[in-house]
Order: structure tokens, then C-alpha cells, then sequence
């Protein structure tokens, strides 16, 4: 099939690499013209595993990418992977979509064939039927129905493991207009469908909107959850992982998910649960629990730091900060815990230090003035403490014999060696 997708970000990019990968014909389509050289020139603009070698791979052949919206007429499907990030007031902000959603409905207007155009970005219900269709319909002067499809298809893909979650996911979720575009979807999915682990859902289109949203408000408020059942555990004296390992054994809970610590961030979970609440409230509901599943996730690191605090006066103390990603396996620091950890320290007069394997570049321009070192043991090298905000595998091996003070407060639960510690506490244990 001839695949379009506009917006070549971490979804766009990884859909692209992978559609190319089950035998499609793709064109990126990008306002980015680094983005689209790179692609062009065979090489991935984001790190992902496995990502490189499929670009490497078809590139030239059947993947192409380009900033000419024009070329989208040659194609028979596009997907709208375009950035829907948050407002100031945590709210959907829809311009991006908008814009796209503007110049595919000038592309289509002529073009004669039919066109299937599917949302893939993560947005509210509603915003398919109703702010996307009518903009292609006033721009194309086509309408839906009549040869112009619209389909919604969320994408669950984790960063770091993108190409596989897209290749092997546990469901995919099309909800389609009409059995025709619902029928090409399936099609264009097909090697993934035939996989046995793969549930196929199809819904309408809003449903298909709303499972995105829900599936991760759903995590977002498991994991804040451990952190309050473990923020009790540790006031018990109890250690948190012991309590939800035996939890997650009843497969009504089941065992993912239950890391607690310093809690979420991302470029997702953060203005999803935010937009979600925006929405529900602008609908005339007030969602509570997503309300305090927020709150507590706000408060981990501030509980961080105050537990050092507990062992380390924080004025004028040299402390370690390591990991700045928001999860381990990324250099992408959005909305990262351990942006907050750097704060709150530095509001308590700590001097900071911080290290990360892959993500320092992506934290100095907004935090200039903290200290940056090339290594874990560089880091805590004289440091009158440390805290771990990213569970990267690397930090199981820490040596501490440098510090000033040995103490250590774990938010992540990593695997080092306590014995060598003065003072080793864990946020939850
Ligand atoms: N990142 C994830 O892990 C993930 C996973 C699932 C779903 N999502 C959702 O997918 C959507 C895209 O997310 P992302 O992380 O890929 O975003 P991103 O910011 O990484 O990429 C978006 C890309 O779109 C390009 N773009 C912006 N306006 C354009 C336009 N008018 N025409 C062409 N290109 C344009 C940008 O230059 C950028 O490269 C969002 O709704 C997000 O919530 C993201
Ligand atoms: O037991 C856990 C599991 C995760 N986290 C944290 O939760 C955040 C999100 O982790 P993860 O879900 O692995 O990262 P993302 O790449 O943001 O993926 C989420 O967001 C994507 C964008 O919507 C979705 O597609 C994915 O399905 C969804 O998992 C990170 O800060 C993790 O450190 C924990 O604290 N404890």
C-alpha cells in the first residue's frame, strides 16, 4: 500500500521505518528539513533500537521522506502523527493538528482518487469527527464519505522499545468511519493482526480516542498508586517492593507497573493525565482521583529530597544527582522527575552535581548554572550525598569510596551495594 505520514517525530518516524518493514510504500512528510535529509540520507533522527537499521535498510527504496505535502497525492493512506502537546493551562493544544489537518485538505483537493486519512496522535474525543474532518472537508471541498475517509488509530509504542511495541502490540485499536477505511486498515496491518498475541479492537472513532487517554491515565494512576502504598510502607518501617511483588502474583493486578519510587514523567503520561482532566472538567466532570493521582506523583521528589535532608544539611552540600532521563533507555529528559529533584535541591541551597549516560546535552541549556560530570564516580566524587532519580543499569555497579558523606537516597530502586553505604534509603522502602 502507498502509506503517508505526516510528522516524522518518535511516532511518525518509528510507524514509517516499520510499515516500510511490512512491505509498504512510506513518505514521511515533514516541516523539518534536517529530519528529512537525515531519513533520506538512511539514517534514524531519533535514537531507537532497532530503528537505524530498518531506515538503513529502505531508504531509497520503499521510505522516503520529504517537505513537499504535494507528494502526498501519489500516496492512498495518511496517518497524522503530529505533536499534541499541552497548554500552559494543562489543557490539549490542537494548533499543530490543525495546521496539518489544513495543508493535507489543500493537498487532497486535488487529488481525484479516494483517500484514507488517519489520526494516529493521541487526541481527546471528538477531535477526529469534529475538528479534523470538517477542516479536511472545507479544505479539499470533499466530503467525508464520498471517496474521503477518516479513521482514528492510537499508538501505544513505549520510548525505547518503539519498534517492537509497534511490530509485536498487544492490541491495535482502529476505529474507522465507515468498513471501508476500517477494511484498509486491516489490510495495511495485516502481518501484525495475524500474529496471535495481537487483539484487534475495532470501535467508533471516539472510542478509539478515549482508549488512548484511559489506557494511560490507567498506568499513570498505578504507578501513583504504588507510590502512596509505598510512601505507607515506608512509614510502617515495610519495604514496598516485597509488599506488591506478592500483590502483583494476583493476576487481577498483575506485576507490571508496580515500580514505586519518584513516579512518572515523559513526554506522554504527564500532558495526557492534564489533558484528559481538562477535558473531563470542560464536559462538566470533575475527575478526582486523576486530580490526586497528579498530586501524588508532584510530591515524590519533593519527599526525596527531604529524606536527604534527614541525613545531609542541604545548604551549601554537594549532592550527586544521578540519572536526568525520565526513564532509562532514553536521552529524552521531558518532564523528567529529575528536573524536580534539581529543583527542590537547589531551593534548599544544595549545590548540584549531575550525571547521566546519554542525556546531560538535553538538560544543560535550561539548568546552566548546576555542575556536570562525564561519570557516575565523577559525580560523587566529594559529593556530601547522592539521590538516583533514573533506574539506569549502569548505576548497579556504583563505588562510593570517594564521597564526603556515604549516603544515598534510592528513588528507583536500583541495585547497589548497601553494605558499602553509611546511609543507604530507598524513597519507598
Ligand atoms: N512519543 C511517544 O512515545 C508517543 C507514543 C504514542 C503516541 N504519541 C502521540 O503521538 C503524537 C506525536 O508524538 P511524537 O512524540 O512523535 O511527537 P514529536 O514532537 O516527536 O514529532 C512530531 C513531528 O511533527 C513535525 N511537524 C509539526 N508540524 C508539522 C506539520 N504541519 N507538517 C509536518 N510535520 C510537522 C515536527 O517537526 C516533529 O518532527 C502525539 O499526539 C503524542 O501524544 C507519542
Ligand atoms: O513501574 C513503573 C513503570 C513506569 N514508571 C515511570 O513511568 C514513566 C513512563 O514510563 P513508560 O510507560 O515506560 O514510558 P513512555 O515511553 O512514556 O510510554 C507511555 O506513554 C506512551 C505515549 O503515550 C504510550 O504509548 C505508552 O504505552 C506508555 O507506556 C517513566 O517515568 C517511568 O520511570 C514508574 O515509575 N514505575
Amino acid at each position: 500500500m502507498d502509506v503517508s505520514i505526516i510528522g516524522s517525530g518518535y511516532v511518525g518516524t518509528t510507524v514509517a521505518a516499520c510499515l516500510a518493514d511490512l512491505g509498504h510504500d512510506v513518505l514521511n512528510v515533514e516541516i523539518d528539513e534536517d529530519i528529512v535529509a537525515t531519513i533520506n540520507a538512511g539514517e534514524a533522527p531519533i535514537h531507537e533500537s532497532g530503528l537505524e537499521e530498518r531506515i538503513a535498510e529502505h531508504a531509497g527504496t520503499n521510505l522516503r521522506a520529504t517537505t513537499d505535502y504535494d507528494e502526498i497525492r501519489e500516496t492512498d493512506v495518511t496517518f497524522l502523527c503530529l505533536p499534541t502537546p499541552q497548554t500552559d493551562d494543562g489543557a490539549l493544544d490542537l494548533a499543530p493538528m490543525r495546521a496539518g489537518a489544513e495543508s493535507l485538505g489543500r493537498t487532497l483537493a486535488e487529488k481525484d482518487g479516494d483517500h484514507l486519512v488517519v489520526v494516529k496522535s493521541t487526541v481527546l474525543p471528538g477531535t477526529t469527527e469534529e475538528v479534523v474532518g470538517p477542516i479536511l472537508e472545507a479544505e479539499s471541498g470533499r466530503r467525508i464519505g464520498d471517496g474521503l475517509e477518516i479513521a482514528m488509530n492510537p499508538e501505544f509504542l513505549r520510548m525505547s522499545t518503539a519498534v517492537e511495541d509497534f511490530l509485536e502490540p498487544d492490541k491495535v485499536v482502529l476505529g474507522a468511519s465507515s468498513e471501508g477505511a476500517a477494511g484498509t486498515l486491516r489490510e495495511l496491518y495485516a502481518p501484525i493482526l495475524e500474529r496471535e498475541e495481537t487483539d484487534l479492537v475495532e470501535t467508533d472513532v471516539r472510542e478509539a480516542e478515549l482508549i488512548k487517554y484511559a489506557n494511560n491515565a490507567f498506568l499513570a494512576s498505578k504507578v501513583s498508586l504504588v507510590n502512596e502504598l509505598g510512601n505507607i510502607a515506608k512509614e510502617y518501617g515495610a519495604d514496598a517492593y516485597e509488599v506488591l511483588a506478592a500483590v502483583g502474583l494476583d493476576d487481577r493486578i498483575s506485576d507490571r507497573f508496580m515500580r514505586s519510587g519518584l513516579g512518572w514523567g515523559g513526554s506522554c503520561f504527564p500532558k495526557d493525565v492534564n489533558a484528559l482532566r481538562a477535558g473531563a472538567r470542560e464536559q462538566g466532570y470533575d475527575p478526582d482521583l486523576l486530580d490526586a493521582v497528579v498530586s501524588v506523583n508532584d510530591e515524590q521528589p519533593r519527599r526525596l529530597v527531604a529524606l536527604l535532608a534527614e541525613h545531609v544539611p542541604l545548604e551549601g552540600a554537594r549532592v550527586a544527582v544521578l540519572g536526568l532521563s525520565f526513564k532509562p533507555g532514553t536521552d529524552d529528559v521531558r518532564k523528567s522527575r529529575a528536573l524536580d529533584v534539581i529543583e527542590h535541591l537547589r531551593e534548599r541551597g544544595a549545590e548540584v552535581v549531575a550525571y547521566d549516560p546519554v542525556a546531560i546535552e538535553n538538560v544543560r541549556p535550561d539548568y546552566p548554572e548546576i555542575e556536570y560530570a562525564d561519570s557516575a564516580d565523577a559525580a560523587l566524587e566529594g559529593a556530601d550525598g547522592a539521590v538516583v532519580a533514573t533506574d539506569w543499569p549502569e548505576f548497579d555497579d556504583l563505588a562510593f569510596d570517594g564521597m564526603a558523606n556515604r549516603v544515598l537516597v534510592d528513588g528507583r530502586r536500583i541495585d547497589v551495594d548497601r553494605d558499602a553505604l553509611e546511609v543507604y534509603e530507598g524513597l519507598t522502602w
